[in-house]
Parts: structure tokens; C-alpha cells; sequence
């Protein structure tokens, strides 16, 4: 039986495999120990309440469809989940899995519009259905953390949450790059209005959703029901924009829902992965539609807000740690609130697997197993190594104090590297040197670019230095 349940476990893991990153399934699905099979129903071990609700909010869909391949249809998955003891809680708690003829799947999974249960193409009466907003609960701006990086946006987006459709703020445009809080945004506008206006209809819907629905709408012959539907929508939320580009026709539908809704008031909020400036293969016409209200740019977070993010999410979580790993953790991960959260998430998992408190050791260990083979290569660390190695200093002298001419020289060229090779600020850069300011970086960076052009030797060390990262030359 043990032998059974485990070889069915480890052709659940082939198949989860396949379809999560090789980060998720290490982190999420290696530490679970298969316990049982009886009566098609397969119990598994968990280390933590939170590995649980975490599998149960992320990763149902990928269970689902591993136990629907290995089991069948009708298979049921348990949990058992160690306590702090580290005894197992008994009985096990049943995971919210139900066989797929009574799937729970598409309420777990991202919005997947339409449902069937809810065409839109058989909406006949608004009035008689409960619609589906496709909102996310937890998208609030209760948790949207201000700061410089998006205080336009959040300001605009609150704006048009208390007076929707009545500001000058129609459309809304959101833009900004990958991960920097679009879709929390605009669903947090959603959200709001959802509370404070109960009888409008709104509506989020991917761009992606909203073409696919356009393509099956012509298959199926049903534009008019199509447009129809979203003619009836009193807030149209539409994320990433972008992915309009260069499809005629549903550009052309979109542009007669777009004005429709806009002469009768209804409010329409957008988000973009660019500014409209730079939406290529759009029409003209409708661009300038994106124009007519405000273009609001979420821009990379700074420090301050990176800490005040990182505080919030452990918060929500009831975790607290020592502001050295805040700081740490705010100055190593700068350019998107997606990565840091997921830095946070496997944090947590970390220390709720090793049962250790989340301290600075845990903090570089986890963040260190994270980073990409890329980022790895131009890590902070991996740009002193090279430094140390070629002038042959230590690292802690490097780093440290000592003004003799000798180690002033490197750690110069070291913090000019570490200036030209991240994206690092200033103040981030007199960080890894011992806490020095900003100040001191800007000397250090001015000092070797002047001496870079008087002086050959030091243009050439520089150059070989970038090499190794396989750059052709030194960036000016
Ligand atoms: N200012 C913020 N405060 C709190 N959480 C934030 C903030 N900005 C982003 N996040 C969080 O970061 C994660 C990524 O944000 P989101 O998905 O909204 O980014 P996006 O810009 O839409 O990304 P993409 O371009 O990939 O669609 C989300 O979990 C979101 O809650």
C-alpha cells in the first residue's frame, strides 16, 4: 500500500512538474510526504497551516488536474497537516477538492470569462442575474501601498472609485511595467466602486479574455449579444491594453463599446503595459480615445516603499522581523513588487519549513536560492568577487574602511561597476561598502570615469573587468 501510494504521488509530481516553475514545485510540492490512498482518496502531508492555505489559493488547479490524470474524476485529496508540535494534526483536514463532475476549479483559478453558467451571450435581463465582476477581494487600495512610484495613479483611481463616471478622469490609464501593481490597482478601483455602489455593474476582463470572447462571438454569430453585453457594463475594466495591438477588428468593436459607454457616462478604466505614446500597431482613433482622460505611469518603487510593501505583507501575514532583514531585502530586490513578494512568500515558506525565525541568515539563503541565473551573474556579489579577484584584496577590505591608496583604488572601480552594471541607486551602492552615503559613490564613480580618459591603464582594466560579465565594453 505505502509503495502504492507513493508511486502515485510521484506520477502526481511528474505531471505538476510540468506545469509550475521549478522554484514553486521545489518550494511547494518536494516538501509533501504522500501518506495514504483508500477509497480514491489520496492523503498527503503538509508541513504547516500556511503550506495548505498557500497550495489551496495557488495551486488547486495544478492538483486537480494531477489527480483527475493519475486517479480519475472522481478522486478526493486530504490533508494532514503537521502542528508546531511536530505532530500531525488528527484528523486530517479535508482539502476543498471535489471531484471534477463538481469542479470548484474556475472559481479558483484567475477569472476565466465567460463562464458558461453566465454567458454573456444569454444575458437576456440584468436585473434577474447576480453578475460576476471577476474582481479579486484581496485587490484592495487598503493594500495598495502609496508612495512617489504611484501616488498619481492611486490618487486618480480613488478619484474615479467615489465619483465613477463623473470625473474627468474617464478613461483612466494605468501603465507602467511588468509587475508594478496594474492589475491591483484597477481592481482595487473596482472593488471600491463594487462597495460603494452596489447597483452598477462592474466589470474587470483581460484584454485577452475580451478578444477571445470577440473571435468564439464571431464563430458563433452572436457580436450583437457580445457588444450587447458589454453595452450594459456601468464600469469597464480592461487590463493590458497592449495586447490590442495589431488585431483590427477587435480594436473596431472595442472602439464602438468604448464611445457608447463613454457618451452615456459609464466609466472606463484601462491599464497598459506602455504609455499610449508607445502603443505600436493601434489605431489612431483609438489612441486618442485612451488620451481623452488621465494617463497615470506606475513607476519602480523606491526604498521607502519597498519596505513599507514588505512590512504590510508580513503583517498580513502576523510576522514580524528585525529591520536589518527589511532593509536587506528592501536594498537586494528593487525593480519589481511581484519579485519581492514572491522573495517574501518563499521566505516564509522557508521558515515555516526549517521552523526558524525569518533573520537575516534565512533572509540572504532564500534569496540567494531565488535569483535567476542572470541576475546571479550580475549580483552584487558576483561583481565584488570579480573586483576582489583581479586586484586581489579581501572582500572585507574591500568593503571596509581602509583609505590607503591600495584599496581606495578597487573599491572605487568596484562601486563605478556596481553603478554602470545594476540598477542599484546610490544610497543602495554605499550600502554593500559599510553604510557609506550616496555622496561618497558619486566621487567614487566621478574619480574613475576622469581617470578612465587620462589614464589608458585604468580605461583598460575597466574593460577587461566588463568582460567578464560578457559586455563588449565599458558603458558611458
Ligand atoms: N503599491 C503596492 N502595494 C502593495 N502591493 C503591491 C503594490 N504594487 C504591486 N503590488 C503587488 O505586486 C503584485 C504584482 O502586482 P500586479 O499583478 O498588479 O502587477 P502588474 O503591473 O499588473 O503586472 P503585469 O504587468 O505582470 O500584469 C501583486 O500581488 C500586487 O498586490
Amino acid at each position: 500500500m505505502q509503495i502504492e501510494v507513493r508511486e502515485l504521488w510521484n506520477n502526481c509530481l511528474n505531471i505538476i512538474k510540468n506545469d509550475i516553475s521549478e522554484q514553486s514545485f521545489a518550494t511547494w510540492f518536494a516538501p509533501i510526504v504522500p501518506l495514504k490512498f483508500q477509497n480514491n482518496t489520496l492523503l498527503i502531508q503538509v508541513p504547516s497551516q500556511f503550506f495548505y492555505e498557500w497550495l489551496e489559493e495557488k495551486h488547486v488547479s495544478d492538483l486537480r488536474k494531477a489527480i483527475d490524470l493519475t486517479i480519475g474524476r472522481h478522486g478526493m485529496l486530504e490533508y494532514s497537516i503537521v502542528v508546531d508540535n511536530g505532530d500531525r494534526k488528527n484528523p486530517p483536514i479535508t482539502f476543498n477538492l471535489p471531484p471534477t463532475n463538481q469542479t470548484q476549479n474556475q472559481q479558483a483559478k484567475a477569472p476565466n470569462f465567460p463562464n458558461p453558467a453566465k454567458s454573456p451571450f444569454e444575458l437576456k435581463n440584468l436585473d434577474s442575474l447576480e453578475l460576476d465582476s471577476y474582481l479579486i477581494p484581496k485587490y484592495t487600495f487598503d493594500k495598495f501601498i502609496e508612495g512617489d512610484c504611484n501616488r498619481l495613479g492611486r490618487a486618480a483611481g480613488m478619484a474615479v472609485a467615489n465619483k465613477p463616471g463623473l470625473t474627468a478622469f474617464n478613461p483612466l490609464m494605468i501603465y507602467g511595467g511588468v509587475g508594478l501593481g496594474k492589475t491591483h490597482l484597477i481592481q482595487a478601483i473596482g472593488n471600491q466602486i463594487k462597495d460603494s455602489f452596489p447597483d452598477k455593474f462592474v466589470l474587470y476582463v483581460s484584454t485577452e479574455k475580451f478578444t477571445n470572447q470577440f473571435v468564439n462571438a464571431i464563430r458563433n454569430n452572436s457580436i450583437e449579444a457580445f457588444t450587447n453585453f458589454y453595452l450594459q457594463v456601468d464600469v469597464l475594466i480592461i487590463d493590458d491594453v497592449q495586447f490590442l495591438s495589431g488585431k483590427e477588428k477587435t480594436q473596431e468593436t472595442f472602439f464602438n463599446i468604448f464611445n457608447h459607454l463613454h457618451q452615456s457616462g459609464k466609466q472606463i478604466i484601462l491599464s497598459s503595459d506602455r504609455a499610449p505614446r508607445d502603443l505600436a500597431g493601434m489605431e489612431d482613433r483609438l489612441l486618442s480615445r485612451f488620451k481623452w482622460g488621465l494617463t497615470a505611469d506606475l513607476q519602480q518603487p523606491d526604498f521607502e516603499t519597498r519596505i513599507a510593501i514588505i512590512q504590510k505583507k508580513l503583517q498580513e501575514d502576523g510576522i514580524q522581523i528585525d529591520f536589518d532583514v527589511l532593509e536587506y531585502l528592501a536594498h537586494s530586490i528593487q525593480t519589481n513588487v511581484r519579485e519581492l513578494e514572491g522573495v517574501i512568500i518563499s521566505l516564509m515558506a522557508q521558515a515555516s519549513l526549517t521552523r526558524k525565525e525569518i533573520d537575516l541568515e534565512l533572509a540572504k539563503s532564500t534569496l540567494k536560492s531565488i535569483v535567476n541565473e542572470q541576475e546571479k551573474e550580475l549580483s552584487v556579489e558576483s561583481i565584488l568577487d570579480v573586483v576582489t579577484n583581479h586586484f586581489d584584496v579581501d572582500l572585507d577590505t574591500l568593503r571596509g574602511k581602509c583609505r590607503k591608496k591600495e584599496n581606495v583604488f578597487p573599491r572605487q572601480i568596484a562601486m563605478y561597476m556596481l553603478k554602470e552594471l545594476t540598477n542599484l541607486p546610490l544610497k543602495s551602492i554605499g550600502y554593500h561598502f559599510g553604510g557609506r552615503d550616496h555622496s561618497t559613490v558619486i566621487h567614487a564613480v566621478q574619480a574613475i570615469s576622469e581617470a578612465m580618459e587620462t589614464d589608458q591603464s585604468v580605461e583598460k582594466t575597466i574593460r577587461n573587468l566588463f568582460t567578464r560579465f560578457n559586455l563588449k565594453g565599458v558603458q558611458s
